[in-house]
């Protein structure tokens, strides 16, 4: 191991098994530790659960190892202090501590039982007798040139005791006294005294002394050396403490015992034999190493006074004040551990003598092993709690162990020597006379002491008078600046003031902030009311569409019901015989212009009536909300107004402060700061405020822009689709309407052909009384024709409404024209009729005149007369068509009709007059009458 390698110190816990007390008590066990060893935790549960909540209750702790209460002294001997004593044995200083509450065990560990059994040790015996044991029988083994010696003290009340001092030789041994050879004072008061640890220089400087001086000087010199630690590397050590040689352990066994009786130790409520000092058992080592040189080693053994709560153990006056002064050395180790610990900078090592006993021990050069005891009762939990939580803390210390310094063979000699040389000669002068008794050298050494001393209080004195003059100084620096602290107290119950008030000042301004707060809450509430409003105006949009789709649709209704009314006229004007269909037809066209105008208008006119009334009311919302927006930029103005009149008030305080700071305390940059901070601030609170208003307004404007582009837009969209849709629905009506237009044009010429056939077939008729039936049939056959033409064209007029109903209407004429027909064949048959009563009236006259009439002419006549009956016998009309239009023909048909009535109500009385008949024959006046008509017939173009 490197000289500069870091090392942790080593923890162990012993747990105890619960002693009578404790069972008595009926305390339980609240420790959970292995049962020799094994694991390196300890937990500890406090909280009285049992099982697994136990368990999760429990604080455990980690330490390197752990022993149970079956782990004996042999296994703590073996585990922790064994490794320590085979680098004792290479050269390293080791220390090996007990800590813990009383009656844990902690004499039990470090020492349990001293006393020999046949030369041997017993199963109980401790750390102490065990190293003592082990060492010589390493030496024996080694079989090297060393020296051990050995020296035991006690640390009672803050007195540091030399426990192998015999009681009668106390009133003549000098005060022990903890020198720390890196210390000023020491080394300052060392430099005084002869026996100044500086003064050692090692065995060269000795050698040349050795020259120089006188025999007994040289001893005196040595034998100081030897109450002094004799390597460099150790910085604290006891002046005046005993140490001696030991050449085998029974005799360090003897010292052991020796200074075990000499122990302050009491009974308490709870150790029968209660240590009641902190002792340190220490082995020195000077083991030949290297030629001539000697390496010196050192073994602490401490055994610590038990940590305890005076009123549990019961201490009173004395014992109180053992455990007060035990308490306060333990509470500052406490402190020392944590400072290490926590690698402060300041470790209080001072402020106890166990402390400074234990420097080189925790934090120094030494290699250190502590041992924790604890008592498994649950009534000793509080201070097992305790001592864990310092082990785990003396966890984290870390050492940096160093090999002792070397000795000079002839050095230790000498040492010796002189150490008997004084033995010898004290015991010559005790034997020879009464009283007390000591050596002349031993006297002058003493007188010397005492010069020493006397010149050391001179010194002393002076230093005191020194240090009252710089008291005296001092209390007058502290007088006057008591004045200066009265000063700026005042000045800073001033401030405090000024501060208060500017608190009150910043109060104000947070409730301005709040106002602001709630400012930006109403504006939001108005935000709030827009976006209504906007809702509103979406549901009036939503009503106006659904109002203007009422109105289109009341006006699609008008314009239908004035529609129907046209076709009703149109109708109309078809069944009047005159109508021309034309101007009609050009009316409903007209009619459908300026109805889809007046749509067109009306919607046109709707729409811009909504959207002025939208425009009119936008402004007033815009208004409304400008005004809101107005309303809350004012009360943001008047707020940051206020807040920089708040703001400049409190710059103003600020500065005074500023002032006063800088010209009272210290010079500093608060004002700049707390300037920056301010500033910033009130830049940060506008910046926010403008862009929460920019941001609202900005919103604002989108959300109404965006709901009047969306309003603009349904609006077109609703007016364009209801105009779409109308035409859409009256797109297939118009093709309706030209279809029924051709139609009716068609039928028009049907039925003009239709006349002209009639009119060409009556003509013939009229024109030649042989040709008529001919003619009839050729008119027969051409209504046929028209009829099947009818058909063709029949059911597009049938899904014509207006058309059906002309048709009906033409049907109608068309059953009229047949009895027409029927009426002109009727006639025909009395034509016939008459006919043959001329043929018979003929051939009466021939018979009568004797005139054969010639064949020839008898032929042609019967013939004639026979196609008159054959069609006679086919019906006119049998399609059941008429056609639409009606004519002044038909008139005449009636006429003719009348005529054939008049004429047939004349003609019965033929065969009794047949020159009446005759006379009344009417197809003369009938062609002529036809003629007359036909002329007047209207066309349709
Ligand atoms: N591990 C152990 N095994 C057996 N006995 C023990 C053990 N630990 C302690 N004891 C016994 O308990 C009693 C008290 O022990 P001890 O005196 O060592 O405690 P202590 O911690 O030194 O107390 P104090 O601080 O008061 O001196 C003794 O009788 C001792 O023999």
């Amino acid at each position: 191991m490197s000289d500069e390698e870091e090392l942790n110190i080593t923890v162990a816990i012993r747990c105890r098994g619960r002693n009578e007390k404790e069972i008595k008590a009926k305390s339980s066990v609240v420790v959970s530790v292995p049962d020799v060893m094994g694991s390196n935790e300890v937990s500890l549960n406090t909280t009285g659960d049992v099982g697994i909540a136990a368990q999760m209750n429990s604080k455990t702790y980690t330490v390197d190892k752990v022993f149970g209460p079956s782990a004996d002294q042999q296994l703590i001997f073996k585990e922790i202090a064994e490794p320590l004593f085979h680098d004792f044995m290479k050269g390293y200083n080791c220390t090996v501590l007990v800590y813990g509450m009383t009656s844990t065990g902690k004499t039990y560990t470090m020492t349990g039982d001293e006393r020999l059994y046949d030369g041997e040790l017993s199963e109980a015996a401790g750390v102490i007798p065990r190293v003592l044991f082990k060492l010589f029988e390493e030496l024996t083994k080694e079989d090297a040139d060393h020296m051990v010696k050995c020296s035991f003290v006690e640390l009672y009340n803050e007195e540091l005791r030399d426990l192998l001092d015999e009681p009668q030789e106390t009133t003549l041994l000098k005060k022990l006294r903890i020198f720390d050879s890196n210390s000023n004072l020491g080394s300052s008061r060392a430099g005084s005294r002869s026996n100044s640890p500086r003064s050692f220089d090692g065995s060269t400087s000795l050698k040349r002394k050795s020259k120089q001086q006188p025999l007994q000087k040289q001893v005196k010199h040595i034998l100081q050396k030897s109450q002094q630690p004799a390597d460099q590397n150790s910085a604290i050590y006891i002046q005046n403490l005993q140490e001696f040689h030991i050449m085998s352990a029974r005799e360090g066994i003897g010292l052991l015992q020796r200074g075990l009786r000499h122990r302050q130790v009491a009974s308490t409520k709870m150790n029968d034999v209660s240590s009641r000092s902190h002792t340190i058992f220490t082995i020195m080592l000077y083991k030949k190493c290297d030629g001539e040189a000697f390496r010196v080693s050192k073994m602490n053994l401490v055994d610590l006074a038990g940590s305890e709560n005076i009123n549990r153990s019961g201490a009173q006056n004395q014992r109180a004040k053992e455990a007060g002064s035990i308490n306060q050395s333990l509470l500052t180790l406490g402190r020392v551990i944590n400072s290490l610990a926590d690698k402060s900078s300041h470790i209080p090592f001072r402020e106890s003598k166990l402390t400074r006993l234990l420097q080189d021990s925790l934090g120094g050069n030494t290699k250190t092993a502590l041992i924790a005891t604890i008592s498994p009762a649950k009534i000793n939990s509080e201070e097992t709690s305790s001592t864990l939580e310092y082990a785990t803390k003396a966890k984290n210390i870390k050492n940096k162990p160093q090999l002792g310094s070397f000795v000079m063979k002839d050095v230790l000699v000498k040492n010796v020597t002189a150490e008997l040389i004084k033995i010898k000669s004290d015991l010559l002068s005790t034997k020879s006379k009464d009283g007390i008794y000591m050596s002349q050298e031993h006297y002058r050494e003493l007188t010397n002491d005492l010069e020493n001393y006397k010149t050391e209080v001179q010194e002393c004195k002076r230093e005191l008078e020194k240090l009252a003059s710089q008291n005296s100084l001092l209390l007058k620096d502290k007088k006057t600046s008591n004045e200066l602290h009265e000063l700026q107290r005042l000045k800073i119950s001033k401030l405090g003031k000024s501060i208060e008030i500017l608190y009150d000042k910043i109060d104000r301004q947070h409730k301005n902030e709040q106002e602001l707060v709630n400012a930006v809450q109403r504006l939001m509430h108005a935000i709030n009311i827009m976006q209504q409003s906007l809702r509103v105006y979406k549901d009036n949009g939503q009503k106006f569409q659904n109002e203007m789709e009422k109105v289109l649709r009341l006006k699609m209704d008008s314009f239908k019901n004035s529609l129907r009314n046209e076709i009703v006229q149109v109708k109309q004007n078809l069944t009047e015989e005159s109508t021309n269909i034309d101007p009609n037809i050009e009316n409903i066209v007209n009619e459908l212009d300026v109805i889809l105008e007046s749509v067109q208008t009306s919607s046109i006119e709707i729409c811009q009536k909504f959207i002025d009334g939208v425009l009119d009311q936008t402004p007033d919302h815009f208004e409304t909300i400008s005004k809101e927006v107005k309303n809350v930029s004012t009360i943001v103005n008047s707020y940051s107004v206020k807040l920089m009149s708040h703001l400049s008030s409190i710059s103003e305080e600020y500065n005074h402060l500023k002032e006063y700071l800088n010209d009272h305390f210290f010079k500093n940059n608060f004002q700049e700061a707390l300037d920056v901070h301010v500033d910033r601030t009130y830049h940060q609170l506008k910046i926010t405020a403008n862009g929460l208003i920019a941001k609202l307004q900005e919103s604002m404007n989108d959300q109404l822009d965006e709901n009047r582009n969306n309003m603009m837009k349904n609006l077109k969209n609703a007016a364009s689709g209801v105009v779409t849709r109308e035409m859409g629905l009256l797109e297939p009506v118009k093709k309706t309407w030209e279809a029924s237009l051709e139609n009716i044009n068609q039928c028009d010429k049907l039925n003009h052909e239709f006349e002209n056939d009639i009119n060409t077939a009556v003509n013939g008729l009229h024109n030649d009384i042989n040709n008529a039936l001919k003619t009839t049939n050729i008119a027969v056959a051409d209504v046929k024709k028209g009829m099947k033409k009818f058909e063709g064209i029949s059911g597009n007029l049938r899904n014509n409404e207006a058309l059906s109903s002309n048709i009906q209407e033409m049907r109608k004429k068309h059953v009229w024209l047949k009895d027409q027909i029927k009426q002109h064949t009727e006639y025909m048959n009395t034509a016939k009729f008459k006919l043959e009563e001329i043929d018979h009236s003929m051939k009466d006259i021939l018979n009568i005149q004797s005139l054969s009439p010639k064949a020839e002419n008898d032929d042609s006549v019967d013939l004639l007369l026979q196609q008159l009956k054959q069609k006679q016998l086919k019906p006119v009309g049998s399609t059941g068509k008429t056609p639409m239009r009606t004519s002044s023909w038909y008139n005449s048909g009636l006429n003719c009709r009348e005529d054939a009535e008049d004429r047939s109500n004349k003609a019965s009385p033929i065969k009794t007059s047949r020159s009446n008949s005759m006379a009344a024959s009417p197809l003369k006046r009938t062609r002529q009458e036809d003629d007359h008509h036909v002329s007047k017939s209207p066309k349709i173009s």
